[in-house]
């Protein structure tokens, strides 16, 4: 039977007296690529923090890697954790070359100083930006290239140190329909392929769900309107109750378009 990733029990945050996520009970196994959909403020980034390892519940229980948070050294527990967001991104000094922002996630630093990294660390490095798309582009500046290949180098470095969880926050925001299609199809390889490892992504449009995705959790007020297999989680009802909006969902190929009903 595969692993459990994350199992979160009762799961509530407050912060300024304000209930962020609401008695949330999720199970991700190691063999699912879950999407986290729902509206600005559903608490879609905070349930994605205490995935990573980076926030604690206020109240309920949450283990990650088979461990407690609040029990288990979160130190020890991030470099098993990929974590791609424009929050990481922001971190990267704009003149790092695109082979050290790569090479620094095995340090859990951005922004390269004195450490001595191994050839077998920075063969590794330029194989995982070959596998993103990105040959040619180790020496490139991370300021000087475009949102889409931004956007790949953050995943990459997110994946370089082979992580048990790949946690991925709006990973298409902003970017072009090329750019977007690109991605998607690169998710999908990766997504489908039994050697990656358990993924969550947040996305705001059902278009973004990749190839190789299983699983759905719908968010709506922090608190949960539907968590499971796709075909269960993603329908026209779900959708509508979580954004409030009659919506019609339709899926092609394993894609996926919603609109206004
Ligand atoms: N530290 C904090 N203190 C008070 N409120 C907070 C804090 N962090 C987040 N919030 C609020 O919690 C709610 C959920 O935020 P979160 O970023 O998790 O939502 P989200 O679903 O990711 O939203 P979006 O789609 O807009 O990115 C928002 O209303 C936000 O303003």
């Amino acid at each position: 039977m595969a692993s459990t990733v994350l199992e979160f029990r009762d799961v509530s945050v407050v912060r300024d007296g304000n209930t962020i996520l609401d008695g949330v009970d999720w199970s991700v196994a190691e063999d699912e690529r879950w999407v986290i959909l729902g509206p600005n403020g559903a608490g879609k980034t905070t349930l994605l923090q205490i995935a990573a390892a980076a926030m604690h519940p206020t109240k309920g229980s949450a283990e990650v890697l088979l461990e407690s948070l609040g029990k288990v050294d979160v130190f020890e527990l991030r470099p098993m954790i990929g974590f791609a967001s424009t929050a990481m991104a922001r971190k990267i000094p704009r003149n790092e070359t695109v082979i050290d922002v790569v090479l620094t996630a095995a340090y859990s630093v951005t922004g390269r100083w004195n450490e001595e990294y191994e050839a077998i660390d920075e063969r590794r490095a330029q194989r995982v930006l070959s596998e993103w798309g990105l040959e040619g582009f180790a020496d490139r500046r991370f300021g000087s290239l475009s949102d889409g290949e931004q956007k790949r180098v953050q995943i990459a470095r997110a994946v370089m140190t082979d992580p048990e969880l790949l946690l991925l926050d709006e990973p298409a925001a902003s970017l072009d329909l090329g750019a977007r299609e690109e991605l998607v199809t690169l998710l999908g390889g990766y997504a489908s392929s039994s050697a990656s490892p358990a993924i969550v992504m947040v996305t705001h449009h059902v278009e973004e769900i990749p190839h190789g995705f299983t699983h759905a959790l719908l968010l709506k007020q922090g608190g949960v309107v539907a968590a499971g297999p796709l075909a269960e989680a993603l329908t026209s009802e779900n959708l509508t109750e979580t954004f409030g909006l009659s919506i019609e969902l339709s899926e092609q190929g394993g894609r996926y378009v919603a609109r206004a009903a």
